[in-house]
């Protein structure tokens, strides 16, 4: 282990570089799970950092990777306004729902041909982030749509939640929306250790991630492994895009972590097809699905349309029949 440096300013260059390598390779592993350095080497140099850190505590800075975990536990959770209210969608269940959005988005614009983003709708808890001159300031359970709880402490601790957005000159505001979820095998890991310890079961991956994102102690949530898709933008200055497929490409650009399965399709029959492939093929997936979401790829015929009271006129979710019942009814006859 080399010397700490000796003075503050050789310090704060060191500590510089091995932020940005942290960053760089926590964005490798967590978000394009392509690590280029072994783990070893990885807390190898997290080590380092929180070695001089604590030589040269006026280094700490909020965004800095020994920062993700927070400390002490919150007694509550304040409620925030989200920059932009967080809609929710409205259900298709058919093929024929399909085809009625199709018809009236294209009646709505007055075109006979659209495009469509797809994406799989991830079954986890909405959450909104707020970074602000390329820094997390705030994360976001979704709430009731305006407000949401204020869970940031929380959401620093999923570690493909970017701290800081590592470009030269950030967005100076820039709201994401994104789908917190846990991953099948942490979910069966955790329910395991809470039957061990006799404590409730979770009843799935949604209600574990929820639960796991609203723990009150932020250290509690690190341990459990979340993880996050995004897949909007709210309010956003200096992020330029005319497609929703563009903008998940900037997200992704930015450092954030966009589900890889989304497809551009020309005509509604296309998302059919694609929604109807998703119905048996999800069971592969490491994450839990209920659907997929069709999305108006033109974001100036988004904003024609627009949205009711609650939901947006451009997109629609496609769900899956609801799986059923697992869980034999106890015989609920007393044999007297
Ligand atoms: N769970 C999801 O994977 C997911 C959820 C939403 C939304 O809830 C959603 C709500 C809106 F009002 C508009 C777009 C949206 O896009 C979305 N896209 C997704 N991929």
């Amino acid at each position: 282990q080399a010397a700490i440096p000796a003075t503050l300013e050789q310090a704060a260059r060191e500590a510089e570089e091995l932020r940005r390598q942290i960053h760089y390779h926590n964005h490798r592993y967590y978000v394009l799970d392509a690590p280029e350095i072994s783990d070893a080497e990885f807390d190898a140099l997290m080590r380092r950092l929180i070695a001089i850190e604590q030589v040269y505590p006026s280094l700490i800075t909020p965004d800095s990777p020994t920062q993700r975990v927070g400390g002490a536990p919150a007694e509550g959770f304040d409620r925030t306004l989200h920059l932009t209210p967080m809609l929710s969608l409205a259900n298709a269940f058919s093929a024929e729902d399909l085809r009625a959005f199709d018809n009236r988005v294209r009646s709505g614009l007055g075109t006979d041909r659209v495009e469509y983003v797809v994406e799989l709708k991830i079954d986890g808890l909405a959450v909104n982030l707020v970074y602000e001159a390329g820094r997390l300031v705030r994360g976001a359970t979704r709430g009731d749509g305006q407000y949401g709880e204020d869970v940031t402490a929380n959401v620093r601790t999923i570690r493909s939640v970017p701290l800081v957005l590592p470009i030269a000159n950030p967005p100076a505001l820039l709201e994401v929306r994104g789908e917190v979820y846990m991953p099948r095998r942490e979910f069966d890991r955790l329910n395991d250790e809470r039957q061990a310890a006799g404590e409730a079961l979770f009843a799935n991956p949604r209600n574990a991630a929820a639960g796991s994102l609203r723990q009150l102690d932020p250290r509690v949530t690190a341990r459990r492994a979340l993880d996050i898709f995004v897949y909007a933008t709210g309010r956003r200055e200096g992020l330029e895009a005319d497609t929703h497929a563009q903008t998940l490409e900037a997200l992704a650009a930015l450092g954030f972590k966009v589900n890889p399965y989304y497809r551009v399709f020309g005509s509604i029959e296309e998302v059919i097809d694609y929604c109807h492939s998703w119905s048996e093929r999800r069971v592969d997936l490491p994450y839990d699905i209920d659907g997929l979401v069709i999305k108006l790829n033109s974001l100036a015929g988004q904003a024609r349309l627009g949205a009711t009271a609650k939901d947006p006129r451009w997109a629609i979710a496609f769900k899956f029949p609801a799986e059923q019942a697992t869980t034999i009814v106890e015989d609920i006859f007393v044999r007297v």
